[in-house]
This record gives C-alpha cells, structure tokens and sequence, in this order.
C-alpha cells in the first residue's frame, strides 16, 4: 500500500464526538523513517481532561448502568466483537498508519493489528462470559449464612500507554476495561497516537455508546498527569516507563487510588552448550531486535555457555549482518527505525557509554551506511561487559544486546535475576528438565523456553520487582478492571442470639 500524502487531520474524541483541544494546541507528527512532519495531533490539557472525564462518568451512569455497566455481558461483547470486525477491514490501513508513526516494519505492524482484533475478540467471549460466573457461592462454616461473589466494573479507569506497540498497549487495557463494563479515557503516547485515534473513529462508526470510550492525546505532564490525579478516575492502569510509573504510584496514592503497573525490562536469555547454534541465534536475534528492540519484555542480557560462546557470536554476527534495514514500508524490512529523534539519541549514548566503560562493541554500534535519513541503528553487539557496566543494568529500549558467558548452570541463574527488573525471562537447551529448573528460578512474571518472545492474548503477561505488579491479558487481565464484592445473607428463622432480648414489660 502506498503512503497516504497526508495522514488523517483528528480531534480529541470525547463523549462520542470529536473536538478540538481546549488551548487549541497541537503536537506535530514525524515519520522516524524519513524525519518528515506528516500530520498533528491535539495536544490535551487538564481541561480536556475534565470533559473526558465527566463523559466517561456519565457514560458509566447512564439509565442506571442499563445500557453499558450494568448491561448484560452479551451487549458489551456485540460491540467488542464489531470493533475487533472494523479493525480487521481496516488492517492495511492501520498497519500503515502504525509505521508511519512509530517507524516499525509494515509487517510487524500488520501482525499487531491482527493481534488487536484477537484481543477484541477474546475479551468479547470473556464479557460474554462474565454473566454466568456471577453469584459464585462461597462454602461458608456456618449454616445460617449464605455468602456469594459479585464481580462489578470498578468504574472510570484512566488507560495510559507507550508508544512501542500503540494500538496493541492500548488495546490490552480498552478491551479488558470495556468487556468489565468499565467506562474509560485512554491517554496514547505523544510519540505515537494516530492508530489510537482511529480506534475513536472505528467507535463512532460501529455506534460505541458515548462516552463509553474517550481518547485524549497530548504530553504526559498536561494530559496523563491530570488524568492520573483526577478524582473522578477510579483506577489507573498504566504502561511505559518505571520512572513514569513511579509517579503515577504517588500521584495515586493520594486517593488511595489502585494501579496496575506495566512498567520496564532488562530481561536475560541463557543459552546452554546443548543447543542447534543457528535456532538459538535466530531467537536471542528476535528477542532483542524485533521492534528495533523498543520491546518491554526484549531479552537483551545473553548469557551464553563458555564452551559455546565463540561459535555462537560469530554466527549471531553473521545473522546480524543480514538483517534486512530499510525503510518500514519496504517489502522484507526487518529493522525499521526507532521511534523519535530523543529515543535515537538515548540508544547512541547507551553504545558510547557501554565503549567508554570499557565493553566492546562487537557489532554494529552505529547508523547503517545506506540510510542518510531517519532514525535507524544497526543491530548492536557489545561483550566484554562487567555487570556493574551502565549496558548491563539499564534498560535501553533499543537494537542492543550485551553478552557474559557462564560455566554453570547456578552461575546463569545468578547472573539472570541480577537486576532490579522482573518482567521476562528466556532459557535455551535439550535439556528441559534443566529448563524447568531455570524457569522456576528466574525471578520474574513471564519465562520463554526454547524461545524467546511470543505473546498469547489468553496468558498472562506483567512483572515483578521494578517491572510493576498487576497482570494483563486472560481472565487476570479482566479482573484488573472488575472489584470483588461480598455478599452475605443471614438465612435462619432463628434470631441470633448474641444478646438476651430486652424484657417484653
Ligand atoms: N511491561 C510492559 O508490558 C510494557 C509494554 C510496553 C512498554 N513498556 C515500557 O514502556 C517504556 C517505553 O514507553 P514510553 O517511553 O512511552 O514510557 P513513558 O513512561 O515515557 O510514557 C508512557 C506514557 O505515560 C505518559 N506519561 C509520561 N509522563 C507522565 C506523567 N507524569 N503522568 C502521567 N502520564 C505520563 C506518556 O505520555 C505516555 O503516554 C519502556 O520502559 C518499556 O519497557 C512496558
Ligand atoms: C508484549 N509486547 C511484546 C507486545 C509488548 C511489549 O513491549
């Protein structure tokens, strides 16, 4: 498909309708891959805020709940269901916006988008779904009690999410939170918004009631603060950056507001001496390099066995150097370009640091030769790394992976759980007995054997340690967005007895 000349001109979509931001403002929209300002966005404020806000809560409230809160499960599933519907017809479309923006290769953003509709489309059956576990009796010690389980949306949630994958963040959160019954203000990254706008259009087309979703873009600090501290927001579910989520965890905290955090990653891939050389290259390069390595989960620490390591580097140098890096819409791209000017910059200093602290840069390291345009990096190799080194410890978000060798299987395992991070974690050998052993002692929420980095919609994906806490996708990912409430109901003719009846006189 070729690049539109212009991508489409939208407002904040609020209450079922779209406007223009309150000051009026604008923020302007760069293809990565070529430094173009193609478009803008509206650039919200606490003011927009509000009016989203206010929309969502009406929304919720509406006729009592009847027509979306309170609605059977089935009704909300419809409209799941003809969003996932829209998406699907509008595939092409919103792959291209998706590159565009984000600087992604079209065909990952071709299989985000089928990722979206899946994720429309399973929340749809859970919403459906939800009716029938409603009332779930509790085996209580005494006769004279009864006691059920009711699962009720918990209100308005503020969704706020990064620029990697930006529909697909965004959807993990909107689906879960729709099919609870929740009503919802979305708050996209400012670095890539405009699939997420579209997601407004696809609601106005298919007949969303308003209100139900509001999707605001803007700066973190005028759009997503505001909306983390209102009141009216009942819970915050949030995905990006650990420093971010910090605050968005005081601002909460506040209210006592509740948070989910999907936070970042430093995760490790271990590879054994037992292993096919070429499969376990292939898997350490899509663990780190799919998505320009602008991947929470990317396993970007390889810890390789020391019988192993030389064969392994060379042929992980012979597969780097094929990678196809192009232009996104380019047919075979496997490494499109980062997402912004400041993320490409961040990366560089990352590699310039890692060499000046001494660690070697094996491969790559800078802007491929072919490319004068753009913010593209070649697939970076750095060993010869300590584990006090900057490259080591921090999450780079970028085409970068560093190396350690290990003798044992207790020196990978140590090696591996040394970070503050706790998202993901990758083992590869024959030996599967010894991977469930590694699987167990990672210390984090998702663990690949013999692979690195699949995702399925009905498993649950979050972290532990400084990766946040809270679980999306599957049934977990539904209850993020659903409260607990108690039933309990006295069931006896008898009176209770604790205390002696007044006399009658
Ligand atoms: N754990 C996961 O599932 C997962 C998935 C994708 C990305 N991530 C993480 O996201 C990070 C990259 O994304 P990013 O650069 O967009 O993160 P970020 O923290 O800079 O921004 C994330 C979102 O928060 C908003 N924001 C920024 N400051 C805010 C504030 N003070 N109050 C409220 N909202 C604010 C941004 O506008 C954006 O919408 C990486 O660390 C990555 O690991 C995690
Ligand atoms: C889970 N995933 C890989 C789609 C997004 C994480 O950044």
């Amino acid at each position: 498909m070729a690049a539109p000349s212009a991508i489409p001109r939208r407002g904040l979509f609020i209450g079922g309708g779209w406007r223009e931001p309150s000051l009026g403002r604008r923020l302007p929209v760069v293809n990565p891959a070529t430094e173009a300002t193609i478009g803008d966005i509206p650039a919200a404020t606490a003011e927009d805020v509000e009016l989203a806000v206010s929309a969502a809560r009406d929304a919720f409230g509406r006729d009592g709940g009847r027509h979306w809160s309170r609605a059977p499960g089935a009704v909300r599933a419809k409209y799941l269901k003809a969003i996932a519907a829209k998406i699907k017809d509008k595939k092409s479309y919103l792959a291209l916006l998706e590159t565009l923006d984000s600087g992604k290769p079209l065909d990952e953003a071709a299989g985000d988008m089928e990722d979206v509709a899946a994720c429309f489309e399973y929340y749809a059956d859970l919403a459906e779904a939800l009716d029938g576990k409603q009332r779930a009796p509790i085996s209580l010690p005494m006769e004279k009690f009864e006691s059920y389980v009711l699962k009720e949306p918990i209100g308005v949630v503020g969704l706020i999410t990064p620029w990697n994958y930006p529909l697909l963040m965004a959807t993990w959160k909107v689906a879960p939170a729709l099919a609870a019954g929740c009503t919802a203000v979305l708050k996209p990254s400012e670095l890539a918004s405009l699939t997420c706008l579209e997601l407004g259009g696809i609601c106005a087309e298919i007949g969303l009631p308003p209100g139900v979703l509001n999707i605001i873009t803007g700066l973190g600090t005028e759009a997503g603060a505001p909306l983390a501290s209102h009141p009216h927001v009942d819970k915050i579910a949030f995905t990006g950056s650990t420093e971010t989520g910090k605050r968005i965890m005081i601002t909460a905290s506040q209210m006592v507001k509740p948070v989910s955090l999907e936070l970042g990653g430093k995760s490790p891939l271990i590879v054994f001496d037992d292993v096919d050389i070429d499969k376990a290259v292939e898997w350490a390069m899509f663990g780190c390099f799919a998505n320009a390595g602008q991947v929470c989960s990317a396993t970007s620490r390889l810890l390789l066995h020391e019988k192993i390591a030389k064969r392994f580097l060379d042929r992980l140098v012979a597969w780097a150097k094929s990678i196809k890096i192009s232009d996104p819409l380019e047919e075979g791209c496997r490494l499109g370009s980062v997402v912004s000017e400041g993320q490409y910059k961040k990366i560089m200093k990352f590699i310039s640091t890692a060499r000046c602290e001494g660690a070697t840069i094996l491969y790559g390291g800078a802007r491929p030769q072919h490319l004068k345009r753009g913010f593209f990096i070649e697939p970076t190799i750095i060993t010869n790394v300590s584990t006090s080194m900057q490259i080591w410890r921090e999450e780079v978000f970028g085409p970068v992976i560093c190396i350690k060798e290990f003798r044992t299987e207790r020196e990978a395992v140590e090696l591996a759980n040394d970070t503050h991070y706790g998202l993901a974690g990758a083992v590869i050998s024959n030996d599967l007995e010894r991977c469930e052993r590694i699987s167990k002692a990672i210390q984090s929420g998702i663990v690949w054997i013999n692979c690195s980095q699949p995702c399925f919609v009905q498993a649950p994906w979050g972290g532990n340690k400084r990766s946040g806490f809270g679980r999306e996708l599957g049934q977990w990912g539904l209850d993020n967005y659903l409260s607990v409430k108690q039933v309990t109901k006295y069931c006896s003719d008898e009176p209770y007895g604790w205390y002696r009846p007044p006399s009658k006189l």
